[in-house]
């Protein structure tokens, strides 16, 4: 059976043969605690994370709060350094967080954030937001070419017609209109790599899935590589080509998002999937009701960190870190129960 040190990998299963855009390999980040009583501690956010973003692909990266999930964008983005591991843009290792060289990577790469409202200032309208990424990213643009741009960033997000939005300020947007300008805004550097933070969670229920289907047809339209950050893993079903599931500070499973979702293997992506607000899943989320709370990534558990919530947990576990296992249907897991001469437990119900 193969086997592989460390965490489950997003990598290793990749059956398509559309390029890699952006990589993380082995990316891990300590967040040294401040003050005294912190001397020498660290909150272990990220571990020898593995990730692989494809072109014309979208990969949903999902996990309860505190897992880890924006901290690998943030790393990603280039806005936080790396405590070790690396960042590959088209197979070169980045490492750059300012001047020419970073425009030049964000220019390639662009996030999207979680709050439409944070993340526009309320002081200035569509018009010096979207000119304003245009200048920034594509200098010597004229006059001309400006206005067509940025009509035709409007028009992508289907801000229609385009005359209605362009003079307005952010506080005259409801919050749907508000992430299609923080989009568009994303998009007026004509990136490879989109990084979308949790970009539907503030957004009523109602206009979600419409923002949804806006970046699944930007992604077909411009080719996208999309990494679609979530706590919801239903919405990974819908959207993603790809799931990757983490738990503190680790990725536990991967794999292609019907399987992940409708067929999880790791124990914590079935807890993930029991807990997750379906009519017809509520019978069994009480029969195995998620033990405990998330631990402290301080001084996260010895062996696998899920190992106190997990109910198939072995003395192994306790001890030892699980390497990626294959789970079935191409999936992986960072999971002992896959390890090769061990019987599944009863509950454990994962289709072959
Ligand atoms: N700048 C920071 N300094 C110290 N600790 C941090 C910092 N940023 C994040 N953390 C810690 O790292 C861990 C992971 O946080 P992160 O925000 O990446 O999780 P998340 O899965 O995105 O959660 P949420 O969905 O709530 O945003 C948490 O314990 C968090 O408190």
């Amino acid at each position: 059976m193969a086997q592989r040190e460390g965490p489950a990998t997003d990598a290793a299963t990749t059956p398509t043969e559309d390029p890699i855009m952006l990589e993380a390999r082995a990316l891990t980040k300590h967040f040294p605690v401040r003050g005294l009583r912190g001397r020498g501690k660290a909150v272990r956010a990220v571990e020898s994370v593995d990730l692989t973003l494809r072109r014309g692909q979208v990969v949903a990266l999902v996990g309860e709060s505190g897992s880890g999930k924006s901290t690998v964008a943030r790393l990603l983005a280039q806005l936080y350094p790396a405590t070790s591991g690396q960042v590959l843009l088209r197979g070169e290792p980045v490492k750059v967080r300012f001047g020419r060289r970073f425009r030049a990577y964000c220019r390639q790469v662009q996030m999207i954030f979680q709050d439409p409202f944070a993340s526009l200032n309320p002081i200035h309208t569509v018009r010096y937001v979207l000119t304003r990424s245009l200048r920034i990213h594509h200098r010597g643009l004229s006059k001309e070419e400006l206005e067509t741009r940025l009509a035709g960033l409007l028009e992508q997000v289907h801000l229609r017609p385009a005359e209605r939005y362009i003079d307005k300020f952010p506080h005259e947007l409801s919050g749907g209109q508000r992430q299609r300008i923080a989009i568009a805004r994303a998009l007026g550097a004509r990136p490879t790599v989109l990084l979308a933070d949790e970009p539907v969670s503030m957004l009523d229920v109602s206009i979600r899935l419409g923002v949804l289907n806006l970046l699944k047809e930007l992604k077909e339209e411009l080719d996208l590589a999309i990494l679609y950050i979530t706590h919801d893993i239903a919405s990974a079903r819908y959207f993603a080509d790809r799931t990757v599931v983490m738990y503190a500070g680790e990725v536990v499973e991967s794999g292609d998002s019907e399987s992940v979702t409708q067929n999880p293997a790791h124990p914590y992506t079935q807890l993930l999937v029991s807990s997750a607000p379906d009519p017809d899943k509520l019978a069994d989320a009480a029969e195995r009701p998620a033990r405990g709370e998330p631990p402290s990534l301080i001084k996260p558990p010895s062996g696998c960190r899920f190992h106190p919530r997990c109910p198939f947990a072995m003395d192994r576990c306790k001890t030892e870190s699980p390497p990626s296992l294959p789970a079935g249907d191409g999936r992986v897991a960072a999971c002992w129960l896959y390890a090769e001469g061990v019987e599944k437990p009863a509950g454990l119900e994962v289709k072959a």
